[in-house]
């Protein structure tokens, strides 16, 4: 199979660090560093863009990486930093081997910060560059819903390799979703789904949770006869996506079901695995462009599940001009057979606001 090693080592690294976050929401008390801000941080989120960068750079050192965050924060306050480096120190796979594969644990503090710092590259069209989201949709963290940790490798611009760990989805691929998908904050049992996948290879899921990881199941989005039945998926957070925008698009496709509002790439993760059926994400801001690190992994995984994702005009995502799709805006992915039903609504709806 093509890209086997890259597809291991990221299903590793991202195991590891999702149980990292997982540790950070119980015994830290979800670790918040600035609460008020309107993109929050947590520990977790320096401590998990540690382990995946020097996991990656184990394995292969002349790689390059994305990442959302940068240690700057954490070398101008000393006790933080020793706080993340605590954390980082605790985290270990349980199976040994794999625990090897990506290099066993950072060696110190400064090897931490410097593995963090790994992830300023630029992007860019050439080469093999990887987009890294340590916490992605922190507020469903702080929150106790939805969030994942999301990293994909882009060959030459084009997303290649994408894994998603969703510690506080089901396990099971068969289970709906349905409004209250988001909320768990007690029950994490049985919890977990690491996705991932291969462009030209298909999908896969299997439980995130301790343990040597399992080759995983085979994931398709579901066939929709009739675009009326499907269930669509949007951000909790009105200002990221448009929900007025979303209804009207919904409504327009005769869709009656609710729309199931979770926060980031797990609603990638559950449209592939057939849980939902389409993921909107109408621009609200004229000015925001999305960022690449919060899309890559889940392109790969929709698409090798059968779907198919664009811009809301129906332009491809660029993620080979930078840290950002700023030649595109919004976000739709629905199933390749109903693809150009979508598209056709979405921009009836979006052209009607011009
Ligand atoms: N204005 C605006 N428009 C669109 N997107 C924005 C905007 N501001 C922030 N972000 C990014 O949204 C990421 C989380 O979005 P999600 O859809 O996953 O979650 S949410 O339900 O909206 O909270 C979130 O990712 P994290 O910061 O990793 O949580 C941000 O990168
Ligand atoms: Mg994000």
């Amino acid at each position: 199979m093509a890209y086997e090693k890259e597809l291991d080592i990221a299903l590793l690294a991202v195991q590891r660090a999702t149980l990292l976050t997982k540790s950070v929401y119980t015994s830290h008390s979800k670790g918040t560093l600035s609460k008020s801000d309107s993109s929050p941080v947590t520990i977790g989120d320096f401590g998990a863009q540690a382990l995946i960068i020097s996991s990656i750079l184990h394995a292969f050192p002349n790689d390059e990486v994305v990442g959302e965050e940068d240690a700057d924060d954490l070398r101008a306050n000393p006790s933080l930093k020793e706080l993340v480096w605590e954390l980082v120190q605790a985290a270990k796979l349980d199976d040994s081997a794999a625990e090897d594969k990506i290099g066993g644990p950072i060696k110190s503090a400064e090897d931490m910060l410097e593995a963090i710092d790994a992830g300023r590259s630029d992007g860019g069209r050439k080469g093999r560059i990887w987009a890294l989201d340590p916490i992605d949709g922190t507020k469903g963290f702080l929150r106790g819903g939805q969030y994942a940790v999301c990293l994909a490798l882009m060959v030459d611009g084009v997303p290649t390799v994408g894994v998603i760990g969703c510690p506080n989805l089901p396990v099971d691929d068969k289970t709906l979703l349905d409004a209250s998908v988001g909320i768990d904050a007690d029950d994490k049992e049985g919890k977990g789904v690491l996705f991932g996948a291969v462009k030209g290879e298909g999908s896969t899921s299997r439980p995130l949770g301790p343990g040597a990881l399992l080759d995983g199941n085979k994931i398709s989005m579901k066939p929709l006869e009739d675009i009326s039945q499907a269930t669509f998926c949007e951000s909790v957070e009105a200002g990221h996506s448009s929900h007025g925008d979303n209804a009207a698009i919904a409504s327009k496709l005769g869709i009656t079901k609710p729309s199931v509002r979770m926060d980031s790439q797990a609603k990638y993760g559950s449209i592939a695995r057939g849980a939902g059926d389409l993921y909107l994400r109408l621009p609200v801001s004229k000015t925001y462009e999305e960022k690449i690190w919060d899309h890559a992994a889940g392109v790969v995984i929709v698409e090798e599940a059968g779907g198919e994702v664009t811009d809301a005009w129906g332009k491809p995502l660029d993620f080979g001009i930078g840290r950002t799709l700023k030649e595109n805006k919004g976000v739709v992915a629905a199933p390749k057979a109903v693809f150009s039903q979508v598209i056709k609504v979405v921009k009836e709806v979006l052209g009607a606001k011009q």
